[in-house]
């Protein structure tokens, strides 16, 4: 839908990389860049992108330019856009809900945002053509857009993104002090320790400056979590299995209660999973046939192989009509179907 992307970055080897992957037309220093910019996306870390704005301030910008950024807390860089960019520039704050623990262009996916919450954060007074000039780019990406108030947006990240990823982080550290003792704790780290510390791997400096910009939001529930914490250590203490498992039920139920949201290529929405003999050329007959009945495959994967058993196909769909079409087909091809929730 653009004419043209023109990428700024600090590395050259991260523009190479945009380049040979056409993520971008070209790359261009930052005032070259925004000359004919409609859009202004930084996407950078939030103090970076507070140093953009001041840099962009001082640029020639086409007057109807529109700047956003992607950034994981909105208050300060919001903030600051209304102080330094000039007035007539229209500031739109972002922050798409997804993401990973992987940091630079080749950890980019062209579908990570489908289906994922797109935070928006217009001022009341915005002008209504620069909400919807954003509104249309990151409609394109497939996200949802949610129109929020900066401090209601920090405030929420912080309980569902920063606290999760200090805990992460301080488990990973508890357990790497341990392991100073005994190599064993990292040989046996297995999934459940894997899946609650995934996003301990995400990059320190983007992490630094997200609690730098999001203190007030961040301490209080740090507090909490203390709170909690000693008292499920007095529960122990006192032999309380009750309230433990009182304590693990809420969670549980409040966690599977959590709205299932398809995300491109990374959490799908619309699978299957299929029983396949163990052997050469499955997955290919399976495409075959559902291609040869234009059903859409998004995506297909082997669940579960053990060698000389069956093996499991999960099969990904674009949407609720194909993946019902593909299992009315297999199933009357004589494979075993099962739809996943
Ligand atoms: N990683 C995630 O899961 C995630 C999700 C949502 C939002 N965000 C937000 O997106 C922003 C970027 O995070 P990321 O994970 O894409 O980081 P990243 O490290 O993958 O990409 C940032 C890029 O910006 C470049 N850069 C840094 N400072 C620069 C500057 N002053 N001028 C030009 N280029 C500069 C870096 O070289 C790098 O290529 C952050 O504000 C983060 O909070 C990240
Ligand atoms: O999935 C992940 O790895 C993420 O950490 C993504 C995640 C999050 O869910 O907390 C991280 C930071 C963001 O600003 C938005 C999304």
């Amino acid at each position: 839908m653009a004419d043209e992307i023109v990428g700024v970055d600090l590395r050259s080897d991260h523009l190479e990389d945009a380049l040979r992957l056409q993520i971008i037309d070209r790359a261009a220093p930052l005032e070259e860049a925004v000359v004919d910019a409609d859009v202004i996306v930084l996407a950078t870390p939030v103090q970076q992108s507070i140093n953009l704005l001041m840099e962009l301030a001082k640029l020639p910008l086409p007057p109807n330019c529109v700047v956003t950024d992607v950034g994981g807390t909105k208050r300060e860089v919001c903030r600051h856009a209304l102080e330094i960019l000039p007035a007539h520039i229209s500031f739109i704050g972002g922050h798409p809900m997804a993401g990973s623990e992987k940091s630079g262009i080749r950890a980019a996916s062209p579908r990570l945002f489908e289906n994922a919450v797109y935070v928006l954060t217009p001022r009341t007074d915005e002008k209504k053509e620069a909400v919807e000039r954003i509104r249309t780019l990151v409609e394109a990406t497939g996200a949802q857009i949610l129109i929020l108030d900066p401090e209601r947006h920090d405030r929420l990240v912080a309980a569902i993104s920063h606290l999760p990823h200090v805990v992460a982080a301080q488990l990973v550290d508890q357990v790497a002090d341990l392991g100073e003792e005994d190599p064993l704790y990292a040989v046996l780290a297995a999934g459940g320790f894997r899946d609650v510390t995934r996003v301990a791997s995400g990059h320190p400096g983007l992490w630094r400056e997200i609690l730098l910009t999001n203190g007030d939001s961040i301490r209080p529930l740090l507090m909490e979590w203390k709170r909690r914490i000693s008292l499920l250590d007095q529960w122990i203490e006192k032999n309380d299995g009750e309230a433990i498992e009182t304590f693990f039920r809420k969670a549980a139920d409040w966690r599977d209660a959590l709205p299932v949201r398809g995300r491109g290529a990374i959490r799908p929405a619309y699978q299957c999973t299929v029983d396949v003999p163990d052997e050469p050329g499955t997955i290919g007959r399976i495409a075959t046939l559902l291609g040869q009945h234009e059903i859409n495959l998004r995506n297909i994967g082997i669940l579960e192989s053990r060698e000389g058993d069956n093996g499991q196909l999960i099969l990904t769909f674009a949407d609720e009509t194909s993946r019902n079409d593909a299992v009315r087909l297999l199933e009357s091809g004589g494979y075993s179907v099962h739809v996943r929730a």
